[in-house]
């Protein structure tokens, strides 16, 4: 069987400063996936550098990449991917236990707005709810960046602006810095900066000198 090469990704460079929310907007296809999974240490490109402070993640070795992936990176996906014969709380207790710098996790229930919902198991909670706890999982293990693809893709309106309200809460609050993967562009709106996506290159990068409040969103 013949084998095809997709170059998923070409000719992409970029920066993000400490603590700021981005915001990666681009159409099925385009790459945004496949971006966040190498900034993550998930994946790891053919070619190219990626640095994170001073460090070349691109070339650690696995057990370099497992503890900047353990102790840096908090991930959250569309779909929530929770434990669940774990309760909330359980969820989030997990995560943390395998890192080495865990935040205080009553703290970051209650940032996420869960701290009455902590002894439910996941079956009992509404989807946004289930996507808090995915949030406060990744929040809990004090990750230096959040990396979220498509939180909000599987809610509906208003609770996925109430969820951009909690990664934009965390942002300000645990000061970490936010990429956020969608293909709604008004979610852009939030953010400090906009990295446009297209064709696997970035089309544009946008600098937002005065993001709105996830509340003021429009879609
Ligand atoms: N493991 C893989 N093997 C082959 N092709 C891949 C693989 N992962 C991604 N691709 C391809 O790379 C390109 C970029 O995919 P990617 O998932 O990063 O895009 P995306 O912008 O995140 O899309 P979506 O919004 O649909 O998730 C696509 O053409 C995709 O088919």
């Amino acid at each position: 069987m013949g084998e095809v090469t997709v170059k998923a990704l070409e000719d992409v460079t970029f920066e993000v400063e400490k603590g700021e929310f981005i915001v990666i907007l681009g159409p099925s296809g385009s790459g945004k996936s496949t971006l966040l999974n190498i900034v993550g240490g998930m994946d790891n490109p053919s070619d190219g550098e990626v640095y994170f402070n001073n460090e070349l993640i691109t070339k650690m070795k696995d057990k370099e990449l497992t503890y900047y992936r353990r102790n840096k990176i908090g991930f959250v996906f569309q779909f929530y991917n929770l434990m669940a014969t774990l309760t909330a709380r359980e969820n989030v207790e997990l995560a943390a236990e395998l890192c080495e710098n865990a935040a205080d996790i009553d703290e970051v229930m209650e940032s996420v707005g869960l701290g009455d919902r902590a002894d439910h198991f996941p079956s009992q909670m509404s989807g946004g709810e289930q996507q808090r706890v995915a949030i406060a999982r990744a929040v809990a293990k004090n990750p230096q960046i959040l990396l979220c693809d498509e939180p909000t893709g599987a809610l509906d309106f208003e609770t996925g602006i109430q969820i951009l309200k909690v990664l934009k809460d965390v942002n300000e609050k645990f000061g970490n810095t936010v990429m956020v993967i969608t293909h709604n562009a008004s979610i852009a709106d939030m953010a400090d900066k906009i990295i446009k996506m297209r064709s696997g290159k970035i089309a544009d990068i946008i600098i937002n000198e005065n993001p709105i409040s996830p509340e003021r969103i429009e879609w």
